[in-house]
């Protein structure tokens, strides 16, 4: 079974607290920010505290991943090279608008990798895209490297660049999010949807989760512990998805012992896809246990 990412938690670089104890909430992955949420003075003391939290708490299985900042800021190249001796699992590049961007990351992951005595390759990447040059070119990006694991949409500075704000239904991010979703899918790899700022309004939030499900996105990216219970449950199927789910693999199983590709469950037909979205649902089911 493939490693679910439902939610991604935001946790910034430069609260010990919050490093210390963000594993307690359970989110799939979570996401170290030396970027957006640290302000110029604390950049330098964030990517120690981050290298020191990947050094000495025990963060389980979680998949821990990196915020870094931009090469294009002075910052960039001494992020990569503290998580990865730190022993981070996948590095994020925001406001990525190129495959050149990621290619120019992963140059410097590797150096890092060979400089700290880390297996060539296996620290893996993200790219979040949140500009219209990076929406026009999701697809170079999803393809521009081996490690990529998903790219991600960043909603927030997107808006800004697109010159408009976002609103309740996200009207303004369905080209974004359908471009983006497409160009991971066409990757093979997952697609995260960006955060929901408004922490307060459950509601709204849980709204979002349906929307973003419903499109077909892994995830999203989360920014406070109270989001991540409503993510999970939203993904989780339901008692009549999962025994729908057992009926067509049981079914499927049976034609195929008949020698029969494709056959009909009370009255609607059951062929491939359909099997794959069963066996999706019961992968999902598994690891929401
Ligand atoms: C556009 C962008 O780039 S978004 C990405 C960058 N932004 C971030 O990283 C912000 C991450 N989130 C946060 O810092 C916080 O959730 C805030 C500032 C939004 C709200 O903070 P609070 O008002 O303290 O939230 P709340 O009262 O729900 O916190 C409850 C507990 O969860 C902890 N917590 C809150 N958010 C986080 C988090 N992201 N990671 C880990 N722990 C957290 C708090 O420390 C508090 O712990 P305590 O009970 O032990 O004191
Ligand atoms: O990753 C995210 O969704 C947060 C972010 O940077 C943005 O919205 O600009
Ligand atoms: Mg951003």
């Amino acid at each position: 079974m493939s490693r679910l990412r439902r939610t991604m938690l935001y946790v910034p670089g430069s609260n010990p607290g919050m490093l210390a104890d963000a594993v307690i909430y359970g989110a799939d992955s979570i996401m170290f920010d030396l970027e957006d949420a640290i302000s110029l003075r604390e950049k330098d003391s964030a990517r120690l505290l981050v290298y020191r939290a990947l050094q000495t708490v025990d963060f389980g299985s979680t998949e821990l991943v990196c915020r870094i900042n931009g090469l294009d800021t002075p910052f960039g190249e001494k992020d990569i090279e503290a998580v990865v001796a730190g022993g981070i699992h996948v590095v994020r590049l925001p406001k990525t608008e190129t495959a050149e961007d990621i290619q120019q990351v992963e140059a410097l992951i590797e150096k890092a990798e060979v400089k700290y005595g880390r297996e060539v390759g296996s620290i893996k990447m993200m790219a979040a895209i949140e500009s219209a040059l990076g929406i026009m070119n999701a697809y170079e990006i999803a393809h521009a490297s081996q490690r990529l694991i998903g790219i991600a949409l960043g909603a927030e500075d997107y808006v800004t660049n697109l010159k408009t704000k976002r609103s309740p239904g996200g009207i303004e991010l369905l080209y974004a999010r359908s471009q983006l979703l497409n160009a991971a899918r066409s990757a093979g790899i997952a697609a995260l949807d960006t955060v929901y700022s408004d922490i307060d309004n459950m509601t709204g939030f849980a709204e979002e989760v349906e929307l973003i499900k419903q499109l077909g996105f892994d995830g999203k990216s989360v920014i406070n512990p109270r989001q991540i219970p409503v993510v999970h449950q939203l993904f989780k199927p339901t008692d009549k998805e999962i025994a729908h789910a057992k009926d067509v693999v049981k079914a499927i199983e049976e034609a195929e012992a008949k020698g029969l590709g494709v056959i009909s469950l009370r009255g609607k037909m059951i062929d491939k896809p359909i099997v794959e979205r069963a066996l999706r649902i019961l992968d999902l089911s598994e690891a929401s246990e």
